[in-house]
């Protein structure tokens, strides 16, 4: 994948011919600079921005050929996002933050059960501004997860964090992966977080810089941050 930003007379690379393969089923993890693509990956995988050039396909499907029709009906239907501040409605409680995605959703779960998956239950009628900064991203993690996405992409969900909490927020993640299944990329700053992958890449000018294959992956808590 290519990709170039275009404003003006100036010419942006923030990707230069990058190409990548995330397995079903695996935690991918994304680290680099500041600038070096992550997030434009991320974009394009999933189907927020269009690459200049390259090729991209989801389950055998080509997204870059996909019409944006096609490409909101991939994001809704496939695709989980979490992102770094969490986005959540403050006159909605968490259980109708839930609930807002699982009603456009084909086979969702019960809002309560994707609380519960992220060990929010007992707070399900809290509103957002009662809620740590932590519970607010798991909040998040669970309206992505209800509606059951094959690829969840994670732009660093971490990074609003102190690092206990960010650690009870990536376990919520990890354990999404291994109970049902989910594939998950993870853009972040703190290189520690490569140990819980199976796959990591490093970013550095628009380009994977390395990229390494971990042999088994730990626990978040056998991590040592
Ligand atoms: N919409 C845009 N228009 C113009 N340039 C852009 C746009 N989005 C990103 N860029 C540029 O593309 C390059 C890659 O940006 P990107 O956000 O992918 O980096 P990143 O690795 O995710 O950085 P960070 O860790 O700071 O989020 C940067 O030089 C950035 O300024």
């Amino acid at each position: 994948m290519t990709k170039i930003y275009r404003s003006g007379e100036v010419d942006v690379s923030a990707l230069s011919g990058v190409d990548l393969s995330l397995e079903r089923g695996e935690i991918a993890v994304m680290l680099g600079p500041s600038g070096s693509g992550k997030s434009t990956l991320l974009n394009l995988i999933g189907g927020l921005d269009r690459a200049t050039s390259g090729r991209i396909w989801f389950n055998g499907t080509e997204l870059t050929e996909a019409s944006d029709r096609a490409l909101t009906r991939y994001r809704r239907e496939h695709l989980g996002f979490v992102f770094q501040f969490y986005n959540l409605i403050p006159s909605l409680s968490a259980l109708e933050n839930v609930a807002l995605v699982t009603e456009i959703a084909p086979e969702p779960m019960a809002p309560d059960e994707a609380l519960a998956m992220v060990g929010l239950k007992d707070r399900m009628h809290h509103f957002p501004a009662q809620l740590s900064g932590g519970e607010q991203q798991r909040v998040a993690i669970a309206r992505a997860i209800a509606k059951r996405p094959e690829l969840m992409l994670c732009d660093e969900p971490t990074g609003a964090l102190d690092s206990k909490t960010g650690i009870i927020v990536l376990e919520a993640l990890t354990r999404i992966n291994r109970d049902i299944g989910t594939t998950i990329a993870i853009i972040t700053h703190n290189a520690v977080i490569r140990a819980v992958a199976d796959q990591v890449f490093t970013f550095k000018d628009g380009r994977i810089a390395d990229h390494q294959r971990n042999a088994s992956r730990l626990e978040v808590s056998q991590v040592s941050w």
